[in-house]
């Protein structure tokens, strides 16, 4: 049933069995790689029966791959990091496909990729690739010091060589269906939605958080932040709202769970302390909201707030910019640590580990005049559809062109 399904939007389904789930997604998945790429050293869990089920997991996937009925032109694209060993099982079976991996997560500098003890496997993976490529400029060199440093493997203008084969190494900042967004921002639905939020919060500031529940996020940094905002400024109490939508994400790995528990803890301590009869300092929906109600959200807020400690993108800052292409209306608070963060420079930016810093940036924020807010917004739109998704999806389509195509749109924006 699920087959047939799937089957009429050109999917096929890899099913994977709970122990499978277990071990390989929520084991060197998510307590590995995750941690490792996020930096998160001591929260990664080296057990070897991991190891064997990514292993598995990856040669299932070729497997099911290879059963298709795939010709020496077409493309296959891997993505990300649950799937590294799967370009060099294809290439051992297949030497003439063309193999693309994109890696949506950071690459770590390679003192940290180092430390997981199947280091030189999952590189030597990855470089069954033709192309391997990530969000941003960093972690390139990171990836190709650690096929020097650990693999001894030279890299030459971002190429490595294996044996007869070139690996081309390279950037590609992802972007979001812009249109998508720009179009729900005036679909009556949602702004009807957007005005019920207003109502609610009687045109109290809203700032805005969106983000799967993860350590990466920051969003205990961002909880303290807003208690010190609270703390330092009395008079906005009741005239600010923190509205936290947190998508239930990997429940059952251990940090996962701890860190949810301190979520709740914290904000159950800021709107008993803060809070008053008419006003709940924070509110918080640990859920999986339709595209209508996020939309909604962000037409609704004043301000987004993103922390992330790490982030190879982040994604939610350009749905939040796209969604403001009507008004302008909106702040961005953008870690420096989201990829995002090097493309929008017109976002107030803040380092996540500086608390106040953050709750400075909400300040900012609050009383920022409407000329500025729209300045900087309109600036930020011009690179959130620079980086549209189907733009890099045509450029991706022919690796020769994307050089080309970038270059296009680059030099289009240096004219305006
Ligand atoms: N309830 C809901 N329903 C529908 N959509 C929802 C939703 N809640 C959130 N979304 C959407 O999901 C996307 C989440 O992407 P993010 O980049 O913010 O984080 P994530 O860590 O999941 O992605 C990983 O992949 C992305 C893309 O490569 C990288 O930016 C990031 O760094 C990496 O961790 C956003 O576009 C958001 O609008
Ligand atoms: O929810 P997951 O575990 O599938 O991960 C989502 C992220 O997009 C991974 O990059």
């Amino acid at each position: 049933m699920i087959r047939m399904e799937l089957a009429k939007m050109n999917l096929i389904p890899v099913f994977l069995t709970t122990e499978d789930l277990e071990v390989y997604y929520e084991g060197f998945s998510n307590k590995v790689l995750w941690p490792i790429c996020h930096y998160r050293l001591s929260y990664a869990v080296f057990e070897k029966s991991y190891w064997l089920a990514y292993q598995k997991v990856n040669q299932y996937f070729c497997n099911i791959v290879l059963k298709q009925n795939i010709t020496s032109k077409d493309e296959l694209r891997v993505h990300d990091y649950q799937l590294m060993l799967l370009p060099q099982l294809l290439r051992q079976q297949r030497s003439d496909l063309t193999i693309g991996y994109f890696q949506h997560i950071p690459f770590p500098a390679d003192e940290i990729f180092r430390f997981i003890p199947w280091r030189n496997e999952l590189l030597k993976g990855l470089l069954g690739a033709d192309l391997i490529a990530f969000h941003t400029y960093h972690n390139a060199p990171n990836f190709l010091n650690s096929c020097l440093n650990i693999l001894g493997l030279s890299p030459k203008n971002n190429n490595v060589r294996c044996r007869d084969r070139c690996v081309q190494v390279e950037v590609f900042p992802m972007g979001i269906d812009f249109d998508k967004f720009e179009a729900l921002s005036c679909s009556e639905v949602v702004l009807a939605k957007a005005e019920v939020l207003k109502d609610q919060y009687q045109n109290r500031k809203l700032i805005l958080s969106i983000d799967r529940l993860d350590y990466s996020k920051g969003i205990l940094e961002r909880l303290s932040a807003y208690e010190s905002l609270l703390q330092q400024y009395p008079e906005l109490r009741n005239k600010v709202v923190l509205y936290m939508l947190v998508v239930p994400s990997r429940d059952n790995v251990t940090q996962y769970k701890l860190l949810r528990g301190e979520i709740d803890r914290m904000i159950g301590h800021i709107n008993a302390v803060y809070g008053s009869d008419d006003w709940t300092p924070i509110t918080y929906l640990y859920n999986s909201l339709p595209v209508e109600d996020l939309s909604a959200l962000y037409i609704a807020a004043d301000i987004c707030l993103v922390t992330s400690l790490r982030d190879g993108m982040n994604l939610v800052c350009k749905d939040y910019i796209a969604s403001k292409a009507q008004d302008y209306n909106g702040v961005l608070i953008l870690s420096e640590f989201a990829g995002a963060a090097k493309e929008l420079s017109e976002t107030i930016q803040i380092n996540p580990n500086a608390i106040e810093d953050i709750m400075q940036a909400m300040h900012l924020a609050i009383y920022m005049p409407k000329l500025e807010r729209q300045q900087r917004m309109r600036s930020k739109l011009f690179f959130a559809r620079l980086h549209e998704v189907k733009r890099e999806q045509e450029a991706s389509a022919s690796r020769k062109m994307q050089g080309a195509t970038l270059q296009k749109l680059i030099d289009k924006f240096q004219q305006a």
